[in-house]
């Protein structure tokens, strides 16, 4: 059941923006030997432009007032000098920061990876893989601007106005009220801007995310939409999402662009105060003409950085979302975790136990429509057991459970004796191989595709298992054999080619507990008769569940659970099934019906 899809915004929790950067501001924090070498290049740089304004002052009224070339001259070889050093260091500076914050993304973007990896089913099933890359890419690459922004903006610029507005207050502090009579006009504007866009930037996100969603979807799923020839309807539904996506970005943006006009508007005002009180109020007897420029400076120093901070601020404000998005995954728990006192599951034999396991997707769900009720059964080591019934019965959700893909509400699943909530998840699928219809391929060779069964396998090894399985054979015919490269989802191989190779991969890593899911469906009759071979001969005397359509594979398997609306209808060998006249009778007459 998914929870959303591109057709509805992801759901998010209110969450404080303080704590959102204070988590940010963390990971730079792992860096502040680095930083504090950073904010001391800054603090140089700093001085420097707040010195600068000083020696404006002192040449005006020194050096231009006494007419003194010679000292002007040495003060503006000083000057050179000390803006070259100020180049020097704002060089280093963006260097550094650059490095850390790839670093830092770096991070954050292996944080979420690992942490998505350790996310249960149920978090996959309920949203499309399409939002969750939404997250990993486009959300962590968002944050760079942030946090170089928050060193190089934040940091220097907030020292930059203190050191200005104390300067200004040493120097007179009348103009340098009326400079600043404006402020309290900036932050009252600042905040109704911040709290428009802000909203206005999450549904931005959002829409950006469904967006993703379908798109990955729609090249997923092209070959249906090419064979159905529905082209059409789905350039119709991406232009409303991207209608939606532009709508959304172009409601953000019109607020948060009145950032730089509330601030213009205070500079403007602050100015204008400052020669009205400057030369209406106090006259020139009591304000020298360099004190005047000076401070024309220094309100210039002090709304310049205010426009920078402010746009960090937008900045800010523009990206926390995708900050509250990453973070969102980050504290998402895994359903299926190891409790506090598991043990290791030691070698087992394969002895698979069932006690009134009860069990539905949607916890909560009333009694009577569960995916399975009160199901008990008990298979010996080394059983090859089948599992028949029509569709929607039951059949993958009970081995998904021998798994632990999912938790059970009722009842117990042990192996060997063991309850699967009281050992380690990993010691548990260490064991077991799980084959399905549509087994993966990943971009790569044919050999690391077999390989991810068992890393450490040699070459003997894997081509005994791909002998096993008979895959060795069309596997040699290909261009470079083992070393042949296959394409993402192995285009380019039959569906039949793609099992044998998942074949090997499973049976490479031995397991001691094999669940073949609708695994041979796609095989044609020779292979799979082949392929049964070598399942038999490599299985022999291990535990393996089977679910299969075709009853024709079946026919070995020393049991047979007939399973329908979530319980066992009923089970043993075939033979005595077919005896029996009932359930798996109806369904074995109604496949072979008119064959005989
Ligand atoms: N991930 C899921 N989330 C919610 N419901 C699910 C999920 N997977 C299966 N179901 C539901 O659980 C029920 C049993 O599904 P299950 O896949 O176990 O049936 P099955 O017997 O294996 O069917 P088939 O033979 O078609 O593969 C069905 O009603 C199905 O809709």
């Amino acid at each position: 059941m998914a929870v959303n899809s591109y057709r509805e915004d992801e759901f998010m929790e209110n969450t404080d923006k303080k704590k959102i950067f204070r988590r940010l501001f963390s990971y730079l924090l792992e860096y502040k030997a680095i930083l504090i070498g950073v904010l001391l290049c800054m603090a140089v740089t700093v001085a420097i432009s707040l010195v600068n304004p000083l020696l404006i002052e002192e040449a005006i009224d020194h050096y231009i007032a006494n007419k003194d070339m010679k000292g002007l001259m040495g003060l503006g070889l000083f000057a050179l000098g000390l803006n070259i050093i100020f180049i020097i260091m704002v060089k280093i500076r963006m260097y550094v920061m650059a490095v850390v914050s790839n670093k830092i993304l770096l991070r954050i973007r292996q944080d979420l990876y690992e942490h998505i990896q350790t996310l249960s089913f149920s978090f996959f099933d309920s949203r499309p893989t399409g939002k969750i890359l939404a997250r990993i890419i486009g959300d962590v690459n968002s944050l760079r601007d942030v946090l170089v922004n928050v060193v190089t903006t934040l940091i220097p610029e907030l020292i930059t106005v203190i050191g200005v507005v104390v300067i200004m207050l040493i120097k007179d502090w009348r103009l340098a009220l009326a400079s600043l009579s404006t402020i309290p006009l900036m932050i009252g504007g600042i905040w109704f801007v911040q709290t428009a866009s802000h909203k206005r930037w999450q549904i931005f996100r959002k829409k950006s995310s469904n967006l993703n969603a379908y798109v990955h979807e729609d090249i997923a799923g092209m070959n249906v939409v090419q064979s159905f020839g529905a082209e059409e309807e789905t350039r119709e539904i991406f232009g409303n999402l991207t209608d939606e996506h532009q709508q959304s970005f172009v409601d953000a943006v019109r607020y948060a662009d009145m950032f730089g006009p509330v601030i213009d508007f205070c500079w403007g005002i602050g100015a204008m105060m400052l020669y009205l009180v400057g030369v209406r109020f106090l006259g020139f007897e009591k304000v020298s003409v360099g004190l005047l420029v000076a401070f024309g400076t220094y309100i210039n120093m002090f709304w310049n950085p205010i426009m920078n901070l402010s746009n960090f601020y937008n900045n800010l404000v523009t990206n926390l979302t995708a900050a509250e998005r990453i973070f969102d995954i980050l504290d998402t728990k895994a359903d299926i975790v190891d409790a506090a006192d598991v043990t290791e599951l030691p070698e087992v034999q394969g002895r698979v136990e069932f006690s009134h396991v009860s069990f539905t997707y949607d916890k909560g769900t009333p009694a009577e429509t569960k995916v399975l009720s009160d199901v008990s059964f008990v298979v010996e080591p080394g059983e090859t057991i089948a599992l028949v019934g029509p569709t929607g019965a039951g059949k993958t959700t009970i081995v998904n459970l021998i798994s632990r893909f999912y938790d059970i509400e009722d009842g117990v699943i042990s192996v060997d004796g063991y309850d699967l909530t009281k050992i380690s998840i990993e010691s548990l699928r260490r064991q077991m191989g799980v084959m399905t219809q549509d087994n993966f391929i990943f971009h790569g060779t044919v050999r690391e595709n077999i390989l991810y069964g068992k890393l450490d396998a040699t070459d003997e090894e894997m081509i005994a298992a791909a002998k096993a399985v008979n895959a060795h054979e069309f596997i040699m015919k290909m261009e470079k054999g083992y070393d042949t490269e296959l394409k993402e989802h192995g285009a380019g191989l039959s569906i039949g080619q793609r099992q044998l190779i998942a074949f090997a991969r499973t049976m490479i890593s031995m397991p001691k507990i094999l669940i073949l899911d609708e695994a041979t469906s796609s095989i044609d009759t020779h292979t799979e008769i082949l392929v049964q071979k070598g399942i038999e001969a490599l299985l022999s005397g291990r535990t393996s569940f089977v679910i299969a359509h075709r009853l024709s594979t079946i026919q070995n398997a020393d049991r047979i659970f007939v399973i329908d609306q979530g319980c066992i209808l009923e089970q043993g060998s075939p033979a005595e099934l077919m005896k029996k006249k009932g359930a798996y009778y109806d369904l074995y007459m109604a496949q072979f019906a008119g064959l005989e």
